[in-house]
């Protein structure tokens, strides 16, 4: 297993409590790829953070690949994530000055990929996302669709065990979404477990397995 969520629970406390997450269990093999759908304010973002170790449940346990991530400090926590987690958002996060390898090899930066490595290691995650025309580049220039295949270049090239997604294709036509689902599919044909959040009922389709938030709950939809 990937993610085990024991009983997950997340409260905010500002004033009156909100429970974010309530009692969810969730199991993640290797090459699942899940859809996580939910109205606004149901608990997806919080759910994303915990899977990515950005937050912490406030009750329950969350294992990752087997480890128990509530005994660990943050310093392992962020060495965990940095090393097996890659994330993907609606509005791809890159750096405008920066050209399109640059931007992917800004994955590199807190990472152990050694130094000779790192080009070679870029280069191929744009060859697997067919931008190999398009290294020297700013992001400016480049369509949407582009775009968000050069964050999913960045988020992949460390090689991570979890590829994490909020609304990939949030800002994304329907032609340039399409590639980018066609990537995550084919991603996920080669191993890679996913994990994509998403409000288009189209998009959570083309997942294996689909899950609904609804107040801090979590149900699995029958395929
Ligand atoms: N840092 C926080 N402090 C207090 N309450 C929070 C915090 N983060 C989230 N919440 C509350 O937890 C609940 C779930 O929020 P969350 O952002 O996970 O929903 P969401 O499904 O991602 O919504 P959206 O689709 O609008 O992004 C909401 O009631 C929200 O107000």
């Amino acid at each position: 297993m990937i993610v085990e969520l024991r009983q997950v629970g997340r409260e905010f406390r500002r004033g009156t409590t909100v429970r974010a997450l309530n009692e969810v269990d969730l199991d993640l093999a290797a090459g699942d790829y899940l859809a996580i759908t939910g109205p606004s304010g149901a608990g997806k973002s919080t759910m994303l953070n915990i899977l990515g170790l950005l937050d912490r449940p406030t009750s329950g346990e969350y294992l990752f690949d087997g480890v128990a991530t509530s005994g660990l400090d943050d310093r392992r926590r962020s060495a965990l994530r940095g090393a097996s987690i890659g994330f993907v958002f609606q509005s791809f996060h890159l750096l405008p000055g920066r050209t399109v390898l640059q931007n992917v090899m800004l994955a590199f930066v807190y990472g152990r990929v050694p130094r000779a490595e790192r080009i070679d290691r870029a280069t191929e995650a744009l060859d697997r996302v067919g931008l190999t025309h398009r290294t020297d580049f700013h992001p400016g220039t480049l369509s949407g669709g582009e775009r968000q295949r050069v964050a999913i270049a960045r988020a992949v090239c460390t090689g991570p065990r979890l590829l994490l997604a909020d609304e990939p294709t949030g800002n994304l036509d329907q032609a340039n979404a399409e590639s980018v689902m066609q990537l995550f599919d084919e991603l996920n044909a080669d191993g890679l477990t996913l994990v994509v959040i998403t409000h288009d009922i189209a998009i959570a389709e083309r997942a294996r397995r689909r899950v609904g938030i609804s107040d801090g709950r979590l149900t699995e939809f029958a395929r």
